[in-house]
């Protein structure tokens, strides 16, 4: 199992700039991946995602918090002792072509870390051209063909399951796929998607996956968690299905209501789509801080700071001082036909710290349902 507590990371701006010097990239994420299981984290350009998967991969630093692998705390460790932990998670680049050195045929490429593992194992040196012919097959690709190429040669989805395969000579416990289908043709996307859930299931490696789309996080679904991210912070989580299907922060229903609908249907919510503001940086984040992009906000909203809480579901956990059910979301569509996926409105309707709408803002009257 790999965990996060609190992590935080801040970056320094270099240069000349009016606004603050610093930008917060991640302000107390914790998370969880089970062994062998799947956490997709959502949300739109510069919420953090990326920091918070080369972090994971122990690429990037960070400020305060702690990643636990295998139970063991990284934070007291030096950094060549982390190494050892950190090797056994390995990222997958969105972009494939530049993940691969564009001089190396794809032999040399899984030479390398085949004869360190070779080495670390006390195998032959026959075993490396073994196992990495049996690496591309495990990722269906035939090695006779991909073997000798050099990257270029290569279709983007076969460069990207290169990527996958070269990934898996160190035996990762869990992969950190970083939008790993977005620079690919929309025709391979899919065959990837299958091809990381199909490990997943063959290898028992745990999955983390980074993306902005929320039908990519949903096709990894199975049994996975779902992080919704924004600016930093998790403002919703639960299993995927649940949160997909019955989002309670008004981020999270925003980003479910970009989702085009097809057949010229309405758009469930268009009316009260959250617009995308340039935020004023040199305001104070006090309180939510999506209050000032949310429709339902409250004074409340802007004093003080909502923390994760469940209503009903203790598995399902969202930041909002009036979490509200709000729409139905039309995210399958057969043959023309809208699935109507989630309940029709209804108020969190639990004690605790989340409150239910109590301002009535959330009610079916403001924002249209497509049922
Ligand atoms: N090396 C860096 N130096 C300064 N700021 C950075 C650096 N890397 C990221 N940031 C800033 O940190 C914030 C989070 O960036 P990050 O790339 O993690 O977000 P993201 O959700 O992955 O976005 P995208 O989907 O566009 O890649 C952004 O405001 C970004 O501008």
């Amino acid at each position: 199992m790999i965990s996060g507590t609190g992590i935080t990371k801040t970056y320094r701006r270099k240069g000349d700039h009016t606004g603050p010097q610093t930008v917060p990239a991640l302000r107390g994420v914790d998370f969880t991946v089970p062994k062998g299981g799947a956490v997709s984290f959502i949300g739109e350009s510069g919420c953090g995602k990326t920091t918070l998967g080369r972090i994971v991969a122990g690429l990037e630093t960070y400020d305060s918090g702690d990643i636990v692998i295998g139970g063991v705390p990284m934070t007291p460790l030096r950094p060549r002792k982390r190494e050892p932990y950190f090797r056994r998670i390995q990222l997958i680049h969105q972009d494939p072509y530049s993940a691969l050195n564009p001089n190396r045929t794809i032999q040399q490429t899984l030479r390398a870390p085949l004869t360190l593992r070779a080495r670390q194992t006390g195998r032959s040196g026959s075993w490396v051209d073994e196992r990495a012919a049996e690496l591309l097959a495990l990722v269906g690709i035939d090695p006779g063909y991909v073997l000798p190429r050099y990257p270029h040669q290569l279709s983007g989805g076969m460069r990207q399951r290169v990527v996958i395969a070269r990934a898996l000579t160190v035996d990762p416990e869990m992969l950190v796929a970083d939008e790993s289908v977005s620079m690919i043709d929309v025709s391979m996307r899919l065959s990837i998607l299958a091809l990381l859930k199909d490990l997943r299931e063959r290898l028992g490696v745990s999955l983390l996956f980074i993306t902005h789309d929320i039908a990519t996080a949903r096709y990894i679904g199975d049994g996975s968690e779902l992080y919704v991210l924004y600016r930093g912070q998790v403002v919703e989580q639960g299993p995927t299905e649940t949160v997909i299907t019955g989002p309670m922060h008004p981020y999270t229903q925003a980003l479910l209501s970009a989702i085009p609908v097809l057949h010229g249907l309405e758009r469930p919510g268009a009316d009260r789509v959250v617009p995308t503001e340039a935020l004023d940086e040199r305001r104070p984040d006090t309180g939510c801080l999506f209050a000032r992009r949310c429709p339902f906000s409250t004074q409340r909203c802007y004093d003080e700071h909502p923390e994760l809480a469940h209503c009903l579901d203790p598995a399902h956990e969202h930041a909002c001082f009036h979490p509200h059910r709000r729409q139905v979301i039309p995210l399958e569509l057969h043959a023309g036909t809208p699935v109507h996926r989630g309940p029709a409105d209804g108020g969190c309707g639990a004690a605790g710290t989340a409150t239910g709408d109590a301002t009535g803002a959330g009610s079916a009257g403001r924002v249209r349902t497509t049922a």
